[in-house]
């Protein structure tokens, strides 16, 4: 089992691009898998999905007798056992897998024994009750072992009553009942009629089924989404070879992620042919206003004409009002896209929503409302107004995959955003991450560290203004927060004051200027007695932890270059260029008397070097984020530098590692 890590923290995002490979539909392959096991014959099946529900899945058919045999090629044989379980006993732990419990529990009930059906906790708060009840009318003995109309179940042998001429369903609580009444109907071994009340939500997933039997040789005659007919004498046939599609839902999320972050993005593996009807996503995209093209085995999205990767502001789409009864699980990325909306967006048909891995609706809107949307709900509806102002949020998953995966596309705000439980992606995409981090750039940061009067500060304004990036000198949050508590009186080493003080306070740190509760202090905090409480402060690792989300607000489109100590170990680790910078330490004392003359400061030179010298001492012994260059942080001696020597170095490693050659404009 992969590890859970606690929380994932995504950096704002400027543009996304690429191709992804999307994995197998775990709709599709939950499916041909029961209908292989079912078959006569041996199937091979290739680009199944590998994640939580389908593993689930294949360990009930194995827990059944049927025989999996995995190839060399990554394919999978799935001996058929011909209409008849070999294990006429078994207990099946289903997970959270609606995917797998509800056909299996039609496929079960009807062919009779003695089972046992179970899942997580959500999965026994899933109702399951309309199936029941009617497959209660086709003979079916299944018990509630918990609450009534929820899982556990037991199914029992089925009694040998003729099928009532017509079985009715409920349309509007979940596709997966019909689908699965439709999956057990052939092994009934007579007629099966079956009607919907009322409006039959998700209808591309019956029409997904019913096509995927036709393929296992088995005919459905509908009449509209109202009523199914499946014939005497059907039976499941193995075609031979079956290739899984990729999952048209997954692809969803990469697709928002093109039109937000420029792209072209491309998703290979669903296309224009595709039975899956999440696919008309792409649609509600290009109702947006992104760039939508498509082919037999791909789609791609790119943004809005006229969009800037560079620009300054988060991507705007247009807002959308969309009736999504056909496509639920898509229309969780259109909520999120729908914070980049020129307006407000509105959902309706979502109804379903209440009863899937969590109740999406109600956990949308939380998770929505903390990034600083405005959101309003109803039993079946949700409308989103856009942030006036991006928050950086925590944002919880609910151990619900689309929630991981819709919420990713926050990183095009204006913030840091930390998801909750990323791991729980592993139920249907277990590679979502690495394939997000392969098509989305962060806001790019360089990161400047070194010693005191090395010329940090001095480089990275120059090699900023040469990009046109944003600053972030973070031994002015460090400064003043000193200068703040000198001011106060508060202990230099009460770490709990400190926070409380930097809790309250307004610091304000925009392009080079300092603001303490809106009074400006640029220059009140340079003095040496404030680089010497600054450098004490620094130790307290509740102080350090309680300046990181202001020091990573700074990190804006199109760029920041960021210097201090701990820019590139612990600030910005996945900074596209580090540095770390140095020079003598007589040539470091030589400069900073001659900056403190300058700004007409008293100041003695021999004083001076003690004092650089006993900070540096500090700045390196201390136990968090000591001062020492990172790993992978290049280092640049300036003792015999000039300045202009040393921002070019720095501007040329940024244009061959950060790819914004042609944003540069040095000179
Ligand atoms: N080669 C050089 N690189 C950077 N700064 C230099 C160089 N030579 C002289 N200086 C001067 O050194 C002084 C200290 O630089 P500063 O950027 O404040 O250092 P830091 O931010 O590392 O404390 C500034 O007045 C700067 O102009
Ligand atoms: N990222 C940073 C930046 C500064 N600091 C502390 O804050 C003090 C002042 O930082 P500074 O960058 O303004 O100092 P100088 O290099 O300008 O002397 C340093 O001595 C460090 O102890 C830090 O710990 N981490």
């Amino acid at each position: 089992m992969s590890e859970r890590i606690p929380h994932l923290d995504l950096p704002p995002a400027c543009a996304a691009a690429g191709t992804v490979q999307l994995p197998g539909s775990k709709s599709i392959s939950n499916r041909v898998l029961l209908l292989a096991a079912l078959a006569h014959g041996t199937t091979r099946l290739y680009d199944l999905l590998d994640a939580d529900d389908t593993a689930r899945m294949r360990e009930a058919l194995t827990a059944l007798g049927v025989t999996l045999q995995p190839q060399p090629d990554g394919a999978l044989d799935v001996l058929g056992c011909g209409g008849r379980f070999p294990n006429r006993e078994a207990s099946l732990f289903l997970g959270n897998a609606g995917t797998a419990f509800r056909p299996l529990t039609a496929a079960l009930a009807v062919l009779g024994g003695d089972y046992r059906l179970d899942g997580v906790a959500r999965m026994r708060e899933r109702p399951i009750g309309d199936l029941v009840d009617a497959l209660a009318r086709w003979g079916c003995q299944i018990d509630y072992l918990g609450t009534q109309g929820y899982p556990p179940l037991r199914i029992g042998e089925r009694q040998s009553v003729a099928a009532p001429a017509v079985t009715r369903v409920r349309g509007n609580v979940s596709s997966q009942f019909l689908t699965a009444l439709l999956i057990a109907a052939p092994l009934l071994g007579q007629e099966a009629v079956i009607e919907v009340d009322g409006t039959l939500i998700s209808q591309p997933y019956v029409a997904m089924t019913i096509a995927l039997m036709a393929h296992f040789g088995v005919t459905v005659d509908r009449e509209g989404w109202q009523r199914f007919v499946v014939p005497a004498g059907s039976r499941y046939r193995s075609p031979g070879t079956w290739y899984v599609e990729g999952d048209a839902s997954s692809a969803s999320y990469f697709l928002a992620l093109g039109a937000l972050g420029g792209g072209p993005v491309r998703v290979v593996g669903v296309g224009e042919k595709s039975v899956q009807g999440d696919v008309a996503f792409a649609d509600a995209l290009a109702q947006m206003g992104a760039r939508v093209r498509k082919g037999e085995n791909w789609i791609e999205a790119a943004a809005p004409e006229g969009f800037d990767p560079m620009g300054g502001a988060a991507p705007r789409l247009r807002a959308l009002t969309y009736d999504a009864t056909a496509i639920p699980d898509a229309a969780m990325t259109l909520a999120a896209l729908a914070l980049f909306g020129d307006g407000t967006s509105r959902l309706t048909g979502i109804g379903s929503w209440r009863v899937k891995e969590t109740d999406r609706i109600a956990a949308m809107a939380a998770e929505l409302t903390k990034v600083g949307a405005t959101v309003a709900c109803g039993d079946d509806w949700l409308e989103v107004t856009p942030p006036a102002t991006w928050r950086a949020a925590t944002i919880a998953t609910y151990d619900d995959h689309r929630m991981a995966m819709a919420m990713s596309l926050t990183a095009f705000g204006d913030c840091y955003q930390r998801i909750l439980d990323p791991a729980c992606v592993n139920k249907t995409f277990p590679t979502y991450w690495a394939c997000y981090r392969a098509i989305v750039r962060p806001v790019p940061v360089v990161a400047i560290d070194g010693p005191s009067a090395s010329g940090k500060g001095t480089v990275a304004a120059r090699v900023a203004a040469a990009l046109g990036w944003h600053t972030l000198d973070s031994g002015a949050v460090y400064r003043a927060l000193a200068w703040l508590a000198l001011e106060k009186g508060v202990a230099l080493d009460d770490p709990a004051a400190l926070v409380a003080l930097a809790g309250t306070a307004r610091l304000e740190f925009r392009d080079g200027g300092v603001a303490v509760n809106g009074v400006d202090v640029g220059d009140a905090i340079r003095t040496e007695a404030v680089s010497c409480a600054a450098s004490r402060i620094a130790t307290l690792p509740a102080v350090r932890d309680a300046l990181l989300a202001l020091q990573r607000a700074s990190r804006r489109r199109p760029g920041l270059v960021a210097d201090g100590r701990d820019m590139g170990s612990v600030v910005f680790p996945d900074a596209c260029v580090k540095v770390f910078l140095t020079a003598s330490p007589e040539v470091r004392a030589e400069r900073r008397y001659k900056q403190l003359i300058a700004k007409g400061f008293n100041a003695n030179i021999d004083q001076l070097r003690r004092e650089l010298a006993a900070r540096d001492a500090q700045d390196r012994a201390r136990a968090v984020a000591p001062l020492q260059a990172a790993p992978d942080a290049r280092q640049l001696d300036t003792t015999a530098m000039t300045i202009d020597e040393a921002v070019a170095t720095v501007l040329e490693w940024v244009r061959t590692a950060c790819a914004v050659s042609d944003a540069v404009r040095v000179g």
